[in-house]
């Protein structure tokens, strides 16, 4: 059973479909990177797949349980890292972990144990008496994915992770989810770094107007070149030139 299986997901803003009837299956144990060019539609599929935005049509299953007939069922198997929700942020970082795993009906002695221990493993102990509204951008990011890990999910589904992540952060936070994966966990991750999707993950889909283009292992869909080569022979839209002579200084 896939870890994350679409069907025929579709998403229409007014006129226009942001997702279009879009396919897509996630194997258990799998890093799976979901690349394309902005707009093509990869936070309304990661939002749907995750109960966050209701589809127009098609299913999201994780674990086989589909997401829209059984939220609850379904959310205890994700952890879900979503690009531009807002976190109560008048809790200091330690306060959200907590209230994240409350969420989830964690006993205490087991919620504080695992707050203590993503806490250090993010590097935030130092930050963890603060509140959320005063972090930087990075620590915010790391904050919300120490929240999305707390209940011990099955399935992660992170929207750009690493991005404003600091160098150091970012190593750690691909170690702990290569731990995850190395556990049984599956982890899906949005990324415009076409180099580190072909460094990290093991499988990828490029998605394009709300279509998934390509799909498979990285070797599979980079075939002899480097994925970059073919994310842009698929997607298209390069520009030759220098621009525009008012740009150039001489
Ligand atoms: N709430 C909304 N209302 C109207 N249009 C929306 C809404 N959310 C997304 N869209 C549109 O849907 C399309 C897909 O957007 P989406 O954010 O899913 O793309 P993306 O692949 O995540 O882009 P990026 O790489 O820039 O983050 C875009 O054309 C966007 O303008």
């Amino acid at each position: 059973m896939n870890a994350l299986e679409l069907r025929g997901l579709t998403k229409r803003f007014g006129g226009a479909t942001a997702v279009d009837s879009l396919d897509l299956a996630v194997p258990p144990g799998s890093f799976y990177g979901l690349v394309g060019p902005n707009g093509a539609g990869k936070t309304t599929t990661l939002s749907m797949a995750t109960g966050l935005l209701r589809p127009d049509s098609g299913t999201a299953l994780v674990g086989g349980i589909d997401v829209w007939e059984q939220p609850l069922e379904a959310k205890r198997l994700i952890g879900n890292l979503a690009d531009g929700v807002d976190l109560y942020d008048r809790l200091t970082g330690e306060q959200l972990i907590t209230f994240s795993g409350q969420l989830f009906g964690l006993d205490r002695a087991t919620l504080a144990g695992r707050v203590a221990d993503l806490l250090q493993l993010l590097d935030l102990e130092a930050a963890a008496g603060r509140l959320v509204a005063d972090y930087s951008a990075g620590m915010t990011k790391k904050i919300a994915l120490a929240s999305a890990l707390v209940h011990s999910p099955r399935l992660l589904v992170l929207d750009e992770p690493f991005e404003s992540v600091d160098p150091v952060s970012a190593a750690n936070i691909r170690d702990i989810l290569d731990g995850f994966v190395a556990g049984g966990g599956t982890v899906v991750v949005s990324s415009h770094s076409m180099d580190l999707v072909q460094r990290m993950c093991d499988h990828v889909a490029i998605v394009s107007a709300g279509r998934v283009l390509v799909a498979g292992t990285i070797d599979e869909v980079r075939g002899d070149g480097d994925l970059e080569t073919r994310f842009l022979d698929l997607v298209g839209g390069r520009r030759r030139g220098e621009g525009p002579a008012w740009l150039l200084s001489s």
